[in-house]
């Protein structure tokens, strides 16, 4: 009977891939057992054969790993090589993982690869900081984004082949790029594309080890990413002309709070390092904006959580806060709509329930269509307290909470040392309408490769007459920059007609 015939039926399509790879490698002239010996070899010795198997693993590991050979040497001078190839199963696809395996990481060929990650572990890294000046070069920020290119890199098992373990059995990795010819490239330059294929395999008949490999790969990554979004380098453009006191304010606040020594200080004096600031104001007056532009300016990665996703539960948001990076920005949006109760209060169900909004009864019915109405009751106060300040929350963040609603808020959730700063926005003045308008309407910079036609746009003297004009009309402290910004774009191109219109 051919066991590869036998291979081919049980196992999924994609089997074939491993065979044929098995054939073309460089193994291919090592002796065979004749397939009727080997069947009756499995039948004979069945468990046993799995247990002489497991024997060599265990003698290559405790020898082998000194020497550097492979534990499928020994299986290769007995013959058994073919079978295990020939039994080998599915080839898949996927990276990251092996990067966190030690025995991987051991291997004697690497690659190394840059990450931006690795350079959040580092403890210290006072002479890693460069500083950003401000455009008019009164103020120094701390920047971190050039701490990546320092960084230490991730090393991942080079290409080739290599053996890991996991969870008790052993799997061969192998990794491989190859050239593909890509014809349906835009505007019909057909290019050749790398492409890197991994190869996973074990020993064994059923393919269920491999799924069980790649579901434990995929529950890690999602642990780290679940129900977060990361934003990285915002421009700081907007930041830079925040001229106002309170904005100031936070930007030194920051700089300090991120600075090495006032690491050292606090934890001299034992008090955990963390920072936390409330913007509120009406709608688009610009939080969201300035807390991505203070990320921009630090250099700092961005972590928005949004806590009125209905999948998100306690558990989770205590996970991703456990897994943030050593320095970053959290941005909790709308913390009043997201429907916070004391779980301690046990009229807070029937009073929420009076006070119903449009975005509760979104949240329930999709909880219902989900199906887990009885175990996803949200997120309580106590449970983002929890995540916010406990025991697993990284020190050296940056918190930024925004609401419309200040008075709303739960006194626990702005207590000192929760919030520590709390900056009102409010709607535009006739100054920042007047910086609007230049700014919409200013020619683009002409290093600018765009591709498309300019938008005509008036000399400097006209625009700020333009703009003096609008700004004017401008009733201070009732359009938020949001409104004013919509009413301009809807007059691209046309700032004439922006300024008349405006008055009418
Ligand atoms: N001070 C400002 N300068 C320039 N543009 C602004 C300013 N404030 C707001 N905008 C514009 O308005 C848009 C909306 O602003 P943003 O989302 O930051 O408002 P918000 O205060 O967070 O609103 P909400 O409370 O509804 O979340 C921004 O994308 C930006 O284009």
């Amino acid at each position: 009977m051919d066991l590869g015939n036998l291979t081919q039926g049980a196992l999924p399509a994609s089997a074939a891939n491993t065979r044929h790879e098995a054939n073309n490698s460089t193994t291919s002239w090592l002796p065979h057992l004749p397939d009727d010996v080997l069947e009756t070899l499995t039948l004979l010795l069945g468990p046993q054969f799995n247990l002489l198997l497991k024997l060599l693993m265990v003698l290559y590991n405790i020898v082998g790993g000194h020497f550097g050979f492979d534990p499928t040497y020994p299986l290769s001078a007995f013959g058994f090589h073919s079978l295990a190839r020939q039994y080998f199963m599915a080839s898949i696809e996927l990276i990251k993982w092996f990067a966190s395996q030690p025995s991987l990481v051991n291997s004697r060929s690497l690659t190394a690869e840059t990450v931006s990650n690795s350079v959040w572990d580092d403890k210290d890294g006072t002479g890693l900081i460069t500083k950003r000046v401000s455009s008019d070069g009164s103020n120094a920020y701390l920047n971190f984004l050039t701490q990546k290119t320092k960084a230490a890199p991730r090393f991942t098992p080079a290409l080739g082949t290599h053996g890991f373990w996991f969870r008790g059995r052993y799997f061969r990795l192998h990794r491989k790029q190859e050239s593909l010819y890509d014809a349906n490239r835009p505007f019909g330059i057909p290019q050749y594309k790398d492409k890197e294929i991994i190869f996973l395999s074990c020993f064994g008949r059923s393919p269920e080890p491999l799924k069980e490999l790649l579901k434990h790969c995929k529950e890690q990554f999602y642990i780290t990413h679940q129900a977060k979004t990361t934003i990285r380098r915002p421009a700081p453009e907007a930041i830079r002309k925040g001229r106002r006191n309170n904005w100031q304010q936070v930007l030194s606040d920051i700089n300090e709070y991120l600075h090495p020594a006032t690491l050292r200080w606090y934890a001299n004096r034992s008090i955990p390092l963390r920072r936390g600031y409330l913007f509120y104001g009406p709608p688009g007056t610009g939080k969201t904006l300035f807390s991505f532009a203070l990320a921009g300016v630090f250099g700092l990665d961005i972590y928005v959580i949004s806590l009125l996703d209905p999948s998100l539960t306690e558990e989770d948001l205590l996970a991703l806060f456990t897994s943030l990076p050593r320095r970053c920005v959290v941005l909790l949006e709308d913390i009043d709509t997201a429907g916070l109760k004391r779980t301690d209060d046990p009229n807070a169900d029937e009073k929420s329930s009076e006070n119903w909004k449009v975005s509760d009864l979104a949240r329930e019915l999709k909880r219902h269509q989900r199906g887990d109405a009885s175990e996803n009751k949200g997120i309580s106060l106590s449970g983002l307290l929890n995540a916010i300040d406990g025991v697993a929350s990284h020190e050296g963040r940056v918190l930024i909470m925004t609401t419309n609603k200040p008075e709303t808020l739960d006194e626990a959730l702005i207590r000192p040392s929760r919030i520590d700063i709390q900056i009102g926005f409010t709607n535009a003045t006739q100054e920042q309408a007047r910086e609007l308008f230049v700014r919409m309407y200013k020619p683009d910079s002409t290093d600018d490769p765009n591709p498309f036609p300019p938008v005509p746009t008036p000399t400097a003297p006209n625009l700020n007459t333009l703009a003096e004009k609008f700004a004017r009309q401008i009733p201070p402290g009732v359009f938020s920059p949001a409104e004013l910004q919509g009413f301009m774009i809807k007059r691209k191109g046309k700032p004439k007609k922006a300024a008349d219109d405006v008055g009418r």
